[in-house]
């Protein structure tokens, strides 16, 4: 379970509230208006940025004194998810060891999670050699290997067409059962929410509010998402 205790994010004279608890294994979609706060509230989970106030908890353990790379998680951004210079087996070793000292076992490993994205085959490609897709599973293929409990997902997939972000977005789902993740995502459409989160965060008004069961959410939206949504 990740608790968000009397967050406060502040940028300058902009801040963010939150005070809320996602429940462990969940599909959490996080939605709302352009600079919201959607991005800042995933950094600072990540532990790229502090809170000014309030806590970040992993099942009870607060997250402050851990680094980023020593956080229970893994965060994909829109880009940038890959190193150009190295090869797709590589990059995803990433996630096992930093210095890519894999033993025979570990390569194995890489080369199943490569197989388990659809990529067997394309283990010595580099990045420029892959189309979107194709990096987009690398970067998930790491995600998957790195078996963290939380995955925090930035838009990775805005850039891709809808058939391959449909496509990107069940992976996901796959990828978060096989491994019993809890999933955070933030995204700018809401059918990315429906399609496979159970749980929607509104970010709006300088306020992320608490999680809220997608279908009862759209059925009966609140206003700051039915300003989003464009709709009355
Ligand atoms: N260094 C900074 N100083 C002051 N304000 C900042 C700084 N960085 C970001 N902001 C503000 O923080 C707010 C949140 O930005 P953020 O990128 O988290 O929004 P978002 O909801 O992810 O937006 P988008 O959907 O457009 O990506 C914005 O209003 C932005 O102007």
């Amino acid at each position: 379970m990740l608790t968000l205790e009397a967050l406060r994010i502040t940028q300058g004279d902009w801040s963010l509230r939150a005070d809320l608890t996602v429940p462990t294994g969940s599909r959490t979609a996080v939605l709302g208006p352009s600079g919201a706060g959607k991005s800042t509230l995933l950094n600072c989970i990540a532990g790229f940025l502090r809170p000014s106030a309030g806590r970040v908890l992993w099942r009870g353990q607060d997250l402050a004194p851990l680094a980023p790379g020593e956080r229970p998680l893994s965060i994909l951004f829109q880009d940038n998810n890959l190193f150009p210079h190295l090869t797709a087996a590589q990059n995803v070793g990433l996630g096992l060891r930093p210095d890519l000292r894999l033993d025979a076992d570990q390569q194995a490993q890489v080369r199943d999670a490569l197989a388990r994205t659809g990529l067997a085959g394309f283990e010595a490609r580099k990045p420029a050699r892959l189309s979107g897709g194709q990096q987009s599973r690398v970067a998930l293929a790491r995600v998957l290997l790195r078996a963290r409990p939380l995955v925090l997902l930035d838009e990775p997939f805005a850039a891709l067409g809808p058939a391959l972000k449909t496509e990107m977005l069940d992976l996901v789902a796959e990828i978060t059962e096989a491994t019993g993740a809890t999933l955070l995502m933030v995204s700018h459409d809401p059918d990315d929410a429906k399609r496979i989160a159970d749980h929607v965060i509104v970010v709006a008004d300088g306020q992320a509010h608490a999680p809220r069961p997608t279908a009862e959410l759209f059925a009966n939206p609140p206003e700051a998402l039915k300003a989003y949504l464009g709709k009355d």
